[in-house]
């Protein structure tokens, strides 16, 4: 017999897509390929109205470009991650996972709401359904709430402190004049469940804790705007029967969105390289 084709092809790249072309997609699509793994983005899902900016934007990056689902499903992607907004995981997750195709999320404050992730899990349960991963995002210390919440939590607090640029056309604005504040200013008490619904592109990181921990209406939230902060701190207490924790951040945000920390959109990195991982460290 003869072999023309080399003995051991390389396997094919996975067809990777993202939702949404904003802060960290543009990062993720920039920092994946410079990874040992040899992954890279393909293609983006964005608004139907989308216009010249961000067809520049796709083909800087070197993305096919899709303003449809089905164009998206069409391409079959390996994996598709979500980086766009709670609307996104909303209309959009449920379809895909449906069609069998792999779904991470980031914009993890859709999933306060209960009804959504019932949905999911009924699509990812279903025939041939995809499975749905949250990525950790901007905060830490979820895999303590996780395994100490095996023997019960008692306790779990966070505390968001953002410089007040970053809570710009949020309810944050209603609350305080953002523009006068010349000290740390609470402007938020509540719980994930609020929080995560009122601050879908700031509060993320609650959901991320209440679904890790004791869920949206146990974790309480405060949200501050501080005049003196550098970047993004985030810092999340529990308690247990297995002990107590704290974790504090001091986060780095994205140079194109003051309300995204770097960490999240490294977080949604790490995820996709741990989809494709057969062994995971
Ligand atoms: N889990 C976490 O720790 C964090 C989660 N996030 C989530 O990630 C999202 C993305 O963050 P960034 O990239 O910084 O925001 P961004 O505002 O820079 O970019 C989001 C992009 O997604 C697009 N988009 C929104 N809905 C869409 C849809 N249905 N279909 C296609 N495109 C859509 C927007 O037009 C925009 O271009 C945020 O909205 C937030 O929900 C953000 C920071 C931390
Ligand atoms: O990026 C961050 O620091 C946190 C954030 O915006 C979110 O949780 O939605």
């Amino acid at each position: 017999m003869t072999r023309t084709d080399p003995v051991s092809a390389p396997a094919a790249s996975p067809r990777i897509a993202v939702i949404g072309l904003g802060a960290m997609s543009r990062s993720l699509a920039r920092a994946l390929p410079r990874g040992a793994e040899g992954l890279r983005i393909g293609a983006a899902l964005v608004r139907p109205g989308s216009g010249a900016e961000v067809e520049a934007a796709a083909a800087a990056a070197g993305l096919e470009l899709f303003r449809d689902l089905a164009d998206l499903l069409a391409w079959a992607p390996d994996l598709v991650v979500e980086c766009a907004g709670h609307g996104a995981v909303r209309d959009l997750a449920p379809g895909l996972l449906e069609a069998g195709v792999p779904v991470v999320v980031v914009s993890i404050g859709a999933l306060g709401d209960a009804d959504l992730r019932g949905r999911l899990e009924a699509a990812a349960a279903g025939p041939g359904g995809g499975r749905l991963t949250v990525a950790s995002g901007a905060i830490g210390g979820l895999d303590i709430l996780r395994t100490g919440g095996r023997a019960g939590l008692s306790r779990v607090v966070y505390r968001g402190v953002k410089p007040p640029a970053a809570w710009k056309g949020t309810p944050a604005e209603d609350a305080v004049d953002l523009d006068a504040l010349t000290e740390p200013t609470v402007f938020f008490e509540g719980d994930a469940a609020e929080a995560s619904a009122r601050f879908p592109k700031n509060a993320n990181v609650t959901a991320a804790v209440a679904l890790a921990g004791i869920g949206f209406t146990g974790t309480r939230v405060s949200l501050i705007a501080d005049p003196t902060a550098a970047g993004n701190r985030h810092e999340v207490e529990g308690e247990g029967a297995f002990g107590t924790f704290r974790v504090a951040l001091s986060n780095v945000p994205l140079p194109d969105n003051p309300k995204t920390s770097w960490l999240a959109a490294l977080s949604v990195e790490e995820a996709v390289v741990r989809h494709f991982q057969s062994v995971s460290y």
